[in-house]
């Protein structure tokens, strides 16, 4: 095994098969001895979400499940971020039909990721905030680098963490932690995101991390599939068949909440914030 992660690391073709989604926005590296998939986002400078990123991610995914993929790890090729949240770009002053096509187009991503039959991790090598923290926790296992920051802060932008993002984080902390964490829009630490199980490891760096996120796999991976999936999957069934049911009602939130004037003044300041920073 230890050979094989060698292989990994540094890349030897022999065992590696690197399959780049025809835009580069998602390196899809696929171990040929394992069949395990790292699936690094790559929009730079911080994987913010936007269109092209999801649907990049989503054909990703669709690959993946074609392939009977044993096991995944989701990261990032940011160095500071593992990803900013839904790009604000797509989301200020938009026309209906783009941010009706790019809504639709974040729940077909989320769906298909957060109901993979087949072990999941995110690798947390950066900055997680809002739609990042949102990928994290679809994921089953959750290791991050020390000394960053993870969680839904949509209340301090202005904005509502969607449900489906509020149920996520409740199936991981539990109803209390979750409440006060959105209603507050709380940012975590690492080590403080660990203490309330946000996330489940720590890893001291990079190394470390991947070393780490493979040792999850390896053991899912040891587990019978079909029973693995059917329990995995009998978790996730209520939480994904309210968006699924709901798709319709979702997208009209969504426009309803983003075209409010009041809305679009607090995306306008923060991207004005960002940008001076
Ligand atoms: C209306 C209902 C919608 C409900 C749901 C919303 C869910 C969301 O996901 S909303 C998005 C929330 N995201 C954030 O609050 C994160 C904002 N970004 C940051 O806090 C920081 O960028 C960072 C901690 C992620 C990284 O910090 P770092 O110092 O490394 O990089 P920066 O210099 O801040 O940023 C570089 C560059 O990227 C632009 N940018 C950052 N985040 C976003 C984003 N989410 N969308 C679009 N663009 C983003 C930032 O403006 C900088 O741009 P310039 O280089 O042009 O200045």
């Amino acid at each position: 095994m230890f050979v094989l992660r060698q292989c990994l690391t540094l890349g030897t073709k022999s065992s590696i098969r690197n399959f780049s989604a025809t835009t580069n926005l998602v390196n899809l590296t696929i171990n040929e001895d394992t069949g395990v998939a790292i699936m690094e986002l790559n929009k730079p400078p911080v994987n913010s979400l936007n269109y092209e990123l999801l649907e990049a991610m989503h054909r990703t995914l669709v690959k993946l499940e074609n392939e009977k993929c044993p096991g995944m790890i989701l990261t990032s090729s940011s160095r500071s971020t593992f990803s900013a949240g839904l790009d604000l770009l797509e989301m200020y002053k938009p026309t209906v039909d783009k941010a009706r096509r790019f809504w639709s187009m974040l729940q077909n991503t989320w769906i298909k990721l957060y109901s993979t039959p087949y072990p999941t991790v995110a690798a947390i090598n950066g900055h997680s905030p809002a739609g990042g923290c949102l990928l994290a926790m679809s994921c089953e296992h959750r290791i991050m680098v020390p000394d960053k920051m993870i969680g839904l802060n949509e209340t301090q932008l202005g904005i509502v963490a969607p449900q489906w993002f509020q149920d996520c984080m409740r199936n991981i902390i539990g109803e209390r932690q979750a409440e006060k964490a959105l209603i507050a829009g709380r940012m975590f630490t690492s080590e403080e995101a660990l203490k309330i199980g946000l996330v489940d490891e720590l890893a001291t760096d990079k190394e470390d991390l991947m070393q780490k996120a493979h040792d999850f796999l390896d053991e899912q991976m040891g587990l019978p599939p079909l029973a693995r999936s059917v329990v995995k999957v009998g978790f996730r069934k209520d939480t994904l068949s309210k968006l699924i049911n709901g798709r319709e009602a979702d997208i009209k939130m969504f426009l309803d909440n983003v075209f409010q004037p009041k809305v679009q003044e607090s995306l306008e300041n923060y991207i004005q914030m960002l940008k001076k920073k």
